[in-house]
């Protein structure tokens, strides 16, 4: 199988790794919001570190570990409906391997799951804690993670559940939709619980090609700093690695392939995203149908963000 190889060379002279491009996906409101999450710890009983289950060890922020370790700690492997979880047991002991023992996977579009966590992180807080705590004290309880990963649609589907109440945090499928810092929301009455909503924070260095390229697939950088057809490139690869093949059906394409350009042409034709272009021949110019490739990719990107091309695990 081909490697991506076009496609992480294109990443790479996207990206300078060495920091001089860091700007434009580390802007400056994710280096403001984990300066005031940092000032607001003091006033937290815990940690809940929202990450992509498809992307269970790549792309989380090491920034997070380092700042904000100091209280316990859940991390949430949100959008379990998109994600491979065959080999669940093996992911969980890796993670563990890792350190991280309080571990849920959630469906926040379907509040599968979401129950658990606030018997979660009440028994966390009292396990962490010397004294006893009085009962009506409320918890205050900070969602971490890098952006897109769902954090305010768990905040939205802990009040559907436990207030009955609806959205309180805006939701969007691009990220950085949360950019106002820090916004306290009530999500449970009994025992009296609010989470602060933060704006998703990148790592500034990230740690490879590949778990940039994983990031943008899952959402977490936006698409125009990457480029939808070199994305749409990885995604190929991606899907052909693990034999996820309904892409073949789906666009009519007779087999796998591993060449995006031929893959994107008949994703084209197929959803008749063409385009006319004027081309120059000897008796002048004549008008002919051409494939519009960055269409075709994006709707590439969105059929398999919207779970259309199976589920996969990215790592
Ligand atoms: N399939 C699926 N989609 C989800 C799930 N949770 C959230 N989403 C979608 O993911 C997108 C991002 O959700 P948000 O809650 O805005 O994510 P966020 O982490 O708050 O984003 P930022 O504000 O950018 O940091 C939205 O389109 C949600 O509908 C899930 O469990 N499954």
């Amino acid at each position: 199988m081909r490697l991506a190889a076009g496609a992480l060379r294109a990443w790479r002279e996207r990206f300078d790794f060495g920091g001089r491009n860091v700007a434009s996906w580390f802007p400056g409101h994710m280096a403001k919001g984990l300066r005031r999450m940092k000032e607001s710890l003091r006033k937290v009983d815990c940690l809940i570190e929202v990450h992509d289950a498809r992307i269970p060890f790549s792309g989380r922020n090491p920034a997070f570990q380092e700042a904000l370790g100091i209280r316990p700690h859940l991390l949430v492997l949100n959008k379990m409906d998109l994600a491979d979880l065959t080999h669940k047991a093996k992911i969980l002991e890796r993670l563990e391997q890792e350190g991280l023992k309080n571990i849920l996977f959630t469906n926040c579009v379907k509040d599968e799951n979401v129950k658990k966590v606030i018997p979660l992180i009440t028994d966390l807080v009292s396990r962490s804690q010397r004294y006893q705590r009085a009962e009506n004290v409320e918890y205050c309880i900070m969602v971490i993670g890098v952006p897109n990963v769902g954090k305010s649609s768990l905040i939205n589907s802990m009040r559907r559940l436990h207030l009955k109440k609806g959205k309180a945090s805006r939701v969007g499928s691009e990220p950085g939709i949360t950019k106002a810092v820090l916004t306290r929301i009530q999500v449970s009455e009994r025992p009296l619980m609010y989470l602060l909503d933060t704006p998703g924070v990148l790592a500034p260095r990230i740690e490879s090609v590949e778990a940039g390229m994983k990031l943008a697939l899952c959402g977490a950088i936006r698409d125009h700093l990457v480029g939808e057809g070199v994305m749409a490139d990885y995604l190929l690869y991606t899907l052909n690695k693990q034999q996820q093949f309904s892409y073949v059906e789906r666009y009519g394409l007779g087999e796998p392939s591993d060449d995006i350009e031929s893959v994107l042409k008949r994703v084209a034709l197929k959803l008749g995203k063409t385009h006319k272009v004027k081309v120059l021949t000897g008796t002048g110019d004549v008008n002919v149908i051409a494939p519009d490739y960055p269409a075709a990719a994006y709707e590439l990107l969105r059929t398999f963000r919207k779970g259309e091309l199976g589920q996969v695990l990215l790592d």
